[in-house]
């Protein structure tokens, strides 16, 4: 957070100095535009490089944003002010609606949605008499800030800027936080995030409808510096120059935006001016070369240029641990031998597999149960039914919740783990890129209240605090306190497995549902593992672990549960499981002779 204050400092140093040198106002113009661009590859940024949603729609925000306070100060002599609050406003809701339905495509369909509703904001343009079609409208008067007049593209240069400056101290703060956790997890980790209690479909509307604020602003910005808006600059073409600019500097990165917005805008500039030179005729040729360019980064740079940037500057130290921030409340926990969680004829089908076959278990409070059988058995997909990650296609679950039994089957993952189940995942879902530390606060989610809003201000920071000792405290639990600050993509396979544990146990759950913790685990690792799960139930949790190695099953578990073929074949002790006839030919056999 320091190296971002640090940066953001010196850039606004190289700001104003380019604002008072006497640069020619050729120039001047040239960084207006690389502001305005810097703008909406920024909200691109948090999109479709931190959060995965690709977007070639951003021109059509810009241009509600434009068309909003040209009409309203040239046909009712509207403060361009007022032209900003309704511009955002519009665009926040367009948004919204589009958002609404858009955010719920994957793959290949959610970038053919974007272009779809692109087209149409810019064929609306084009088409509405009131806005004057194709023509446009001119004669938008100047902004005034303070009394004064910003008439000069010089004076307007302040303005962008500020807005820039703002924009990335704003995205920083929301990328540091409970929130921007989130947002970096929805990028393939959608499941996960919904397990430790997050609202993925909420947060993708809202960060797209944050991305359309900062493109409405960039056209707000636009139509007072250019004093006259027509639909040609918000059409699919400029949708894609946009993209490119956040490809280019880096998807994932505040300052790859801006860098991205400034390369290609220079180039762009400087192609104009020469390539008709050699070709000959006005073509637009460097879309041409901008294709190529496209092509080669992507075989070459995936990132983007602001990462290689970024190895040449001085290493940013990761999150500063605060050392004495308060410890978040803990929920209460049912005394030990209460029901806790019950499984009524749980039946799973998969079209014709029957993968859960109406099994029924109890667990108490207090107890380690094993959910243990060969593969295929559906251990997995009962853990996927609890956690409500797939619905039953019979029967029900129920878990306590307050003094009572609750049926929990038909709740969203995010509603399971606020009642106090947490998981870890047979396939570790982790973002490698991001801290061990962040990582583990991901699973503090549901303990923290501070929302987009505040942490784009900055007043998350006391919050942000306790969620991050947390995260460290159950590290330190798991014993992995001394990697917090190192990449957790950089971790082996066990410990990315205990930091999914830590992640878990950040969620202050009742019952812990471990997916084969003890895979890829030393045997030493091991023993400290089972010392660990030991520990937790003294401490009052309850655990459900689907495990394979035998030994340490047997030597932890109070009870087993086997499945075999999705259906239960025993349950009992360990040792008397260990004995059973069913067990011992469908699964134990070699182990128990
Ligand atoms: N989403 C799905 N769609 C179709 N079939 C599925 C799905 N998930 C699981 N299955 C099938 O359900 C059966 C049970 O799978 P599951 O992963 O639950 O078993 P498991 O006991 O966890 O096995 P393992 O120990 O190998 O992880 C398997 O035949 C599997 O192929």
């Amino acid at each position: 957070m320091r190296a971002r204050a640090a940066g953001l400092l010196a850039f606004t140093a190289i700001l104003l100095l380019i604002g008072m040198l006497p640069l020619p106002p050729y120039w001047i113009t040239l960084a207006n535009y690389i502001g305005l661009y810097s703008l909406v590859a920024l909200g691109l940024v948090l999109l479709t490089g931190v959060a995965g949603l690709t977007s070639f729609g951003q021109a059509a925000f810009v241009g509600l944003g434009a068309y909003a306070t040209a009409y309203l100060s040239t046909a009712y002599g509207a403060s361009p002010w007022i032209g900003l609050a309704a511009g955002l406003a519009i665009t926040a809701l367009a948004a919204f609606l589009i958002g609404l339905i858009t955010m719920r495509l994957s793959g290949h369909y959610l970038p053919l949605g974007t272009i779809a509703w692109g087209l149409s904001l810019f064929f609306l343009f084009g088409n509405l008499e009131f806005l004057n079609k194709y023509d446009g409208i001119t004669g938008v008067p100047v902004i005034g800030l303070f009394g004064l007049p910003l008439v000069s593209g010089r004076s307007m240069y302040f303005l962008i800027w500020a807005c820039v400056l703002g924009a990335v101290l704003c995205l920083g703060n929301l990328l540091d936080s409970r929130s921007g956790r989130a947002i970096r997890a929805l990028k393939g980790r959608g499941m996960m995030a919904e397990a430790m209690g997050v609202d993925t479909a909420w947060m993708k509307i809202a960060i797209f409808v944050i991305a359309a604020l900062l493109a409405g602003l960039s056209g707000w910005l636009y139509a007072h510096l250019q004093r006259a808006v027509n639909p040609s600059p918000f059409g699919l073409n400029a949708g894609i120059e946009y993209l490119f600019m956040a490809v280019v500097g880096g998807a994932g990165y505040l300052w790859g935006a801006i860098l991205g917005a400034a390369l290609l805008t220079v180039l762009k500039d400087q192609l104009q001016a020469v390539l008709p030179l050699l070709f000959g005729g006005n073509g637009n040729y460097e879309v041409i070369v901008f294709g190529i360019m496209l092509v080669v980064l992507l075989q070459r740079a995936r990132e983007g240029l602001w990462p290689y940037l970024q190895r040449r500057l001085p290493r940013r130290k990761d999150t500063v641990m605060p050392e004495n921030a308060p410890a978040l409340p803990q929920r209460a926990r049912p005394p030990a031998g209460e029901p806790l969680l019950r499984v009524e004829k749980a039946r799973k089908q998969f079209g014709g597999l029957v993968a859960v076959n109406d099994v029924s278990f109890e667990l108490q409070a207090g107890e380690i149960v094993g959910l243990i059988g060969p593969n295929g058995a559906g251990k997995s997909t009962m853990f996927n039914l609890v956690t409500g990650v797939v619905p039953l296609t019979g029967g029900e679950i129920r878990f306590r919740a307050g003094d009572g039994m609750r049926r929990i089957d038909g709740l969203a993952s995010r509603r399971i783990a606020s009642l106090g189940i947490a998981r870890s995942f047979q396939h570790v879902q982790l973002l490698p890129a991001m801290s061990v530390l962040e990582n583990v606060a991901i699973g503090a989610h549901l303990r923290g209240r501070r929302g987009i809003p505040s942490s784009l201000a900055g007043l998350n920071r006391a919050e942000e605090r306790m969620l991050l000792q947390e995260a460290r405290r159950q590290l330190e639990r798991v014993g992995l306190g001394r990697l917090m600050h190192e990449e957790a993509g950089s971790l082996a396979l066990g410990q990315q497995r205990i930091l999914e544990i830590a992640r878990a146990l950040c969620c202050d759950p009742v019952l812990l549902l471990l997916d084969e913790p003890a895979a890829g685990l030393r045997y030493q690792e091991k023993q400290a593992l089972a010392d660990l799960l030991r520990r937790l139930k003294g401490e009052g949790v309850s655990i459900l672990l689907v495990e394979h190695d035998m030994d340490f099953v047997m030597n932890l578990t109070d009870r087993l549960v086997v499945m075999e073929f999705g259906t239960k074949i025993a349950e009992g002790l360990p040792q008397d499981v260990q004995r059973n006839e069913a067990v011992l030919e469908a699964y134990l056999g070699g182990i128990a002779s």
